[in-house]
């Protein structure tokens, strides 16, 4: 089974990742999704949970038929660059290669011996995290048009925009 790591925090996960995922499955016969910084949500940056992550996700790869193929694992942050990327290959299922279009996290992997993948960012100004969650803080509701639309409907679920709202402006307010 060749499988690949693919990490990030999905805050929330978008067309660009999924578009990811696809790409990495043509090489690859699953990928392994590594829900990064899994201790963060309710926070401005990283809103929602690693469990709503993953059951975003999950729901996403289910409608897409990729979810047999696919495994969700969070990994939470530690504060040794180094020894995360050990941390995060000892929690997810038998990997060869670790993808990414994060230069930081692909040094770290190299470091480590893995082979590693740069991925193409795939229109990285429309499909963004931040960007999302800024659009969704200013109301604008484009941001659906950017995400799958079972991300979309499970952030209407849990009251998402009400909450990056909310946490967004209590951090605000604080600094
Ligand atoms: N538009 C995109 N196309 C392809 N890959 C992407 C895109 N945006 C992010 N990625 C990659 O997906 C992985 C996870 O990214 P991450 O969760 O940080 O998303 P992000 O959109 O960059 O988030 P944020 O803006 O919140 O930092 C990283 O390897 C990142 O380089
Ligand atoms: N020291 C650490 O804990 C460490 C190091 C590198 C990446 N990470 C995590 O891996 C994920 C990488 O995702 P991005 O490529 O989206 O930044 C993030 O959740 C990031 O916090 C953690």
């Amino acid at each position: 089974m060749n499988r690949v790591l693919f990490p990030g925090r999905f805050q929330p996960f978008h067309n660009g990742h999924l578009s990811v995922v696809k790409r990495l499955l043509e090489g690859f016969d699953e990928v392994v999704i590594a829900i990064g910084s899994a201790q963060e949500g309710f926070t401005c940056r990283n809103p929602f949970t690693a469990g709503e992550r993953l059951e975003m996700i999950a729901r996403t790869l289910k409608e897409e038929a990729l979810f047999e193929k696919a495994w969700l694992i969070p990994v939470p942050d530690i504060n040794m660059p180094m020894a995360w990327t050990t941390y995060a290959l000892s929690l997810v299922p038998r990997v060869s290669s670790i993808a990414s279009g994060n230069p930081h996290v692909l040094e770290l992997f190299k470091w480590t011996g893995f082979k590693t993948i740069r991925v193409e960012l795939v229109e990285p100004d429309k499909y963004s995290g931040a960007y999302i969650r800024q659009l969704i803080l200013e109301g604008n509701e484009y941001w659906r048009k950017l995400v799958p639309n079972a991300i979309s409907r499970y952030i209407d679920e849990v009251n998402g925009a009400e909450r990056i709202r909310e946490v967004c402006r209590n951090e605000h307010s604080r600094n």
